[in-house]
């Protein structure tokens, strides 16, 4: 049960026009904001109240802050209400929904449509990956569709795993199954295990199901098939974010921009 009803109104600024669904790191609202910078706009909003999430939401906050690109999820704004603990981040409206849902409702996608979501999703982890950053959590239910024009941009959300490469925080495992680099099984994290995940996202976009049937072993031993009605060169590309050992992988998005240009599949 989402917290806020519709109609509420928030902070005296946010009314609550619909809930958009609760992840792990709060509940999640369309809303029109009424007064200030912001005004008339309709935004997504997250709320986090409990501790846990308020820390790992101040995490993705502080992150964002630095990020500018066309492929990440903007974020707006925020609040930090000291008294009660809790925070509230205003982030541009993703008014395709997240890319899970949008393969769940479609059904599984043609390969060109495929290319297209992995090409947008590769230049905001570029960016990222440029910088430094490894986002550790590179799944369908964090990357964002916005309807432009006749076209669907797609967008990298949810940056409340994102670290810093070399960094010596202990890891422990909060990907979600079907989407973890086997390294990263091993406490091993690489900017290459966000090609892995990136490569799940692709299998999953091709064949509308959970990679590794969402089995915990077949994910760590990489355990998986390709359809058949899947280009050859599709599956080459496939096969190489899918390798398991991962400095045979991409090392970056870079390079997997590059081969994508270079092989002209997108
Ligand atoms: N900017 C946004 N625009 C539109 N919908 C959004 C936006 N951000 C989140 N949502 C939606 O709100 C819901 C909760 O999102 P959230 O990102 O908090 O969790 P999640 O990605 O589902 O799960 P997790 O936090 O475990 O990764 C999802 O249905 C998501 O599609």
């Amino acid at each position: 049960m989402p917290s806020f009803r519709e109609g509420e109104i928030l902070l005296d600024t946010y009314q609550i026009l619909s809930f958009l669904g609760k992840g792990t790191f709060g509940e999640v609202y369309k809303v029109r904001v009424l007064r200030g910078r912001y005004a008339g706009r309709v935004l997504a909003l997250k709320v986090a109240t409990d501790p846990e999430t308020v820390e790992f939401l101040r995490r993705e906050v502080q992150t964002l802050l630095l990020f500018n690109h066309p492929h990440i999820i903007s974020m707006i704004s925020y609040m930090y209400r000291k008294d009660r603990n809790e925070l509230y981040v205003l982030y541009e409206l993703m008014d395709v929904g997240d890319l899970k849902d949008y393969v769940q409702r479609k059904g599984r996608l043609s390969e060109e449509e495929a290319l297209g979501v992995l090409f947008h999703v590769a230049k905001g982890l570029d960016y990222l990956h440029t910088r430094g950053y490894i986002h550790g959590d590179v799944k369908p239910q964090n990357i964002f569709g916005k309807r432009v024009m006749k076209n669907i941009l797609w967008k990298l959300g949810d940056f409340g795993l994102v670290r810093v490469r070399g960094s010596q925080t202990v890891l422990d495992v909060k990907g979600t199954v079907g989407y973890i680099a086997p390294e990263v099984f091993r406490n091993e994290l690489r900017r290459s295990s966000d090609i892995f995940s990136l490569g799940c996202v692709l299998l999953f976009m091709l064949t509308g199901e959970t990679p590794f049937g969402g089995d915990i072993k077949k994910n760590k031993a990489v355990e998986y098939s390709i359809p058949q009605h899947v280009s050859e060169r599709t599956q080459r590309l496939l096969t190489k974010m899918l390798e398991p050992d991962p400095s045979k992988r991409f090392k970056t998005a870079g390079e997997l921009i590059e081969y994508l240009i270079k092989e002209r599949m997108v």
